[in-house]
């Protein structure tokens, strides 16, 4: 039984719902990380279980959404059996107007990058506050290798001032006063930045320092945007022609 949602998260399950309409039979799915991400995961589950879809297999992103697809009655599967996925499904913190997105609020940026980069089409499900016209108001988060962190920060430091954004802080994620470690075992640096002017490029700076495996910046991946409302309404916005 999926639980109810409260005004705040109706938006989410709402953009949920609506992208089951992209499912069939036999697809192989990507399953996003988040609380918009367990929404989809959630009512997935309910539609295979009642029959809807037939023979869907997931590969999660996470520990997390793993637990909760297996709870949900969802088979599962990993990437590299998988080999290849038909579509992803996945949450965001921030999408722009070409949606490009920050994504890795909750830790999960890499293998979510890995897994909607290894689909045919990947779609971000998300309320409709996380429609920005400039990305960069959400702290984007660069995953790292814990050996040298602080020597991979001041790294980062020298980048960013170089960069066209509008704020500078950097800081190291912790849980609980210890540092955030991803199910992949690495760190995060969260970069407030204000708002960043030419994404690209930063994302090319960032990753080319040895200690930084990947950033939460999603360039040119998402090939359509699914915005739930309070209401139970939804907005939906394919990426432009590349
Ligand atoms: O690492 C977490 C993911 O990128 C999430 O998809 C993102 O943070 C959005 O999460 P939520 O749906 O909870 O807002």
């Amino acid at each position: 039984m999926t639980k109810t949602p409260s005004a705040a998260d109706a938006g989410k399950r709402a953009a949920a719902l609506a992208a089951l309409d992209d499912v069939q039979s036999g697809m192989r799915l990507g399953l996003g990380t988040g609380s918009t991400a367990d929404w989809f995961v959630r009512l997935l589950g309910e539609a295979c279980g009642a029959g809807r879809f037939r023979d869907v297999v997931g590969v999660p992103t996470s520990l997390r959404t793993g637990e909760l697809a297996e709870r949900s009655g969802l088979r599962l599967t990993t990437l590299d059996d998988a080999g290849w996925l038909d579509l992803t499904v996945d949450g965001a913190d921030e999408v722009d107007p070409e949606l490009n997105l920050i994504k890795g609020g909750g830790g999960a940026l890499l293998q979510e990058k890995i897994v909607a980069c290894a689909s045919d089409r990947m779609i971000v499900i998300a309320d409709a506050s996380k429609s920005v016209d400039v990305l960069g108001a959400f702290p984007l988060p660069v995953e790292i290798v814990p050996f040298g962190w602080e020597t991979t920060k001041a790294l980062v430091e020298a980048v960013l001032a170089d960069a066209d954004v509008s704020g500078r802080e950097t800081a190291l994620r912790l849980a609980r006063d210890t540092p955030f470690i991803t199910d992949g075992g690495h760190m995060i640096l969260d970069l407030r930045l204000g708002r960043i002017g030419a994404p690209r490029r930063l994302a090319s700076e960032l990753v080319a320092i040895p200690g930084v495996i990947d950033t939460g910046l999603f360039l040119g991946v998402a090939d359509a945007a699914i915005f739930g409302r309070e209401d139970g309404g939804t907005e939906r916005r394919d990426a432009p022609k590349a």
